[in-house]
């Protein structure tokens, strides 16, 4: 097949045909979660956008190597320089260790992502596994001139850097803005300018992630690992980048700073850049404390919810937005889309049973030119979903017996639907799920009703004995301000 997909490069600001470095080879990293809670809705974005991508490229005959890391160390609190780290934070929180938590969220995580059926990626690199890497690539950045220690941190130097390089090419920022902006807001004696970035940082008495380095004991900065990473598994030069539009500034701009300063050039040829999933209209996200998590959407379990959604309402969901427009949560919306999944696999079982005649009424192979048209105007799902549906149109009607389709085209219409349906949008057939779970939760409530009427009564022998056969179940119940919420183990 021709290749003439184009996508949407942050880095020229314009859609670019996409040309591998390497045919037939291809090279792909995303930014992959700090694994410090449960994956939310807005997770499910960069996991499906980047997803969809693989499979497309991998349909279109590429060989894709997809690195997604793990973010397990370096993450501070509010994204700067001080702070505590996200996971350190939790752990203590919850008297665990550190890797306890990581390991802990990590399960869930891939649980969530199979779920939505997103592919595993090739390679899934842990930021704590490449302390020698990243000190590597620190030493080269300081010998290069770009780096500083003070007091046992090294710091990025970005002004000498920009006299040579332009920092700030990613996003469009201006070093005077960034200068007028952060110089206030910064307390940190031991910079040169506020807008320098920590390459390593001194770890305080208290500070649990640490490891020995030439410059003391310490832990990476957090832009660190995915400069490190990407290059370790996909080269000195690859082929894609992505991540979510929070990423774009300052963790994104820092990575090429700091490849740019260790080698002389880029390491990415195309930049993609998720838009965010909003509440209200603000970003939705861990530190915000504005999230619906993933199984919460599954199960119904949140206030917020009127009703569970499984796992490929939420698929087509994301799918049925363009990657680059926000999305915003509702009700209303998450409905919509489970009218359209719901559907869309109706037409396709439908499918599998039309007949072929001797005449033939429909056009097949322009919906398939339309249908590849849209994948290859930089993922255009929505396009492409609309097109499907316009399938869906011809499937009822040949169904219904107004049109007519040959075998040809039968064959046509029915490899059309099993490819972009499946392999690419990556939709799977379902049990009802949420139904399942609806149930459930009707059940559940009526157990604790019971259960807060014995309380009541004090009768505390039916109190505990419904709270273990919730947990014999597989039931974990969590009291909260507004009564209590359930998840499965
Ligand atoms: N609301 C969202 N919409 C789309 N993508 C998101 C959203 N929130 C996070 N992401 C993306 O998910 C990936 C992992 O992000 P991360 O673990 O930092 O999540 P987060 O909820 O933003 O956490 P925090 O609030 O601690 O920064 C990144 O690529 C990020 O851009
Ligand atoms: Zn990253």
């Amino acid at each position: 097949m021709e290749n003439k997909l184009t996508i949407y490069n942050t880095l020229s600001r314009k859609k670019e045909l996409f040309e591998p470095i390497n045919p037939p080879f291809v090279g792909l990293y995303v930014c992959g979660p700090t694994v410090y809670g449960d994956a939310h809705l807005g997770h499910a974005r960069p996991a499906i956008t980047f997803d969809l991508l693989f499979r497309y490229l991998k349909f279109m005959g590429y060989r894709v190597r997809y690195v997604r890391n793990i973010t397990d160390v370096g993450h501070l609190v509010n994204d700067a320089d001080e702070g505590e780290d996200k996971i350190a934070k939790k752990a203590k929180l919850e008297q665990l260790e550190p890797m306890e938590v990581v390991q802990f969220y990590s399960n869930r995580y891939h649980k969530n992502m199979e779920q939505l059926n997103t592919l595993p990626p090739s390679i899934e690199p842990h930021a704590s596994g490449h302390i020698i890497e990243q000190q590597e690539l620190i030493k080269q950045i300081i010998e290069n001139g770009f780096a500083y220690e003070s007091e046992g941190n090294i710091y990025f130097d970005v002004e000498r850097y920009n006299q040579k390089y332009h920092y700030g090419k990613l996003s469009g920022r201006k070093i005077d803005e960034l200068f007028a902006n952060t110089r206030e807001l910064s307390g940190q004696q031991e910079k040169r300018n506020p807008f320098d970035f920590a390459l390593w940082k001194k770890a305080s008495p208290e500070h649990i992630m640490r490891w020995p380095s030439p410059w003391g004991v310490g832990f990476p900065g957090w832009h660190l690992e995915c400069s490190c990473m990407s290059q370790k598994y996909l080269g000195e030069t690859f082929d894609i980048h992505g991540g979510g539009l929070d990423l774009q500034f300052p963790h994104h701009e820092c990575e090429i700073a700091q490849n740019v300063a260790a080698q002389g050039h880029e390491a990415v040829k195309y930049w993609m850049h998720n838009n965010m999933v909003t509440i209200n209209g603000q970003k939705m996200g861990k530190s915000l404390g504005n999230f619906i998590t993933l199984d919460q959407l599954f199960t119904g379990n949140n206030n917020v919810l009127e009703q569970a959604y499984s796992a490929m309402t939420v698929r087509f969901f994301i799918l049925q937005a363009h990657y680059r427009s926000p999305l915003d949560f509702s009700n209303e919306a998450l409905k919509a889309a489970e009218k359209g999944y719901e559907r869309m696999m109706a037409a396709v079982s439908q499918l599998n049973r039309l007949k072929a005649s001797n005449e033939n009424t429909v056009d097949i192979a322009t919906l398939q030119t339309n249908c590849f048209e849209a994948m290859n105007d930089d993922l255009n799902t929505p396009i492409l979903i609309a097109h499907l549906f316009e399938g869906v149109r011809i499937i009822n009607s040949i169904a219904a017996g107004s049109e007519k389709i040959n075998a040809e085209n039968l064959e046509m219409l029915k490899n059309l639907f099993h490819s972009f349906v499946f392999d690419i949008l990556g939709l799977k057939g379902e049990e009802d799920s949420s139904a399942s779970n609806q149930a459930l939760g009707k059940v559940i409530d009526a157990m604790m009703n019971v259960r807060k009427t014995a309380r009541a009564n004090k009768d505390w022998a039916t109190s505990d004995s419904i709270r273990d056969e919730l947990k014999n179940a597989g039931i974990q119940i969590k009291d909260t301000k507004d009564g209590y919420e359930w998840s499965l183990e």
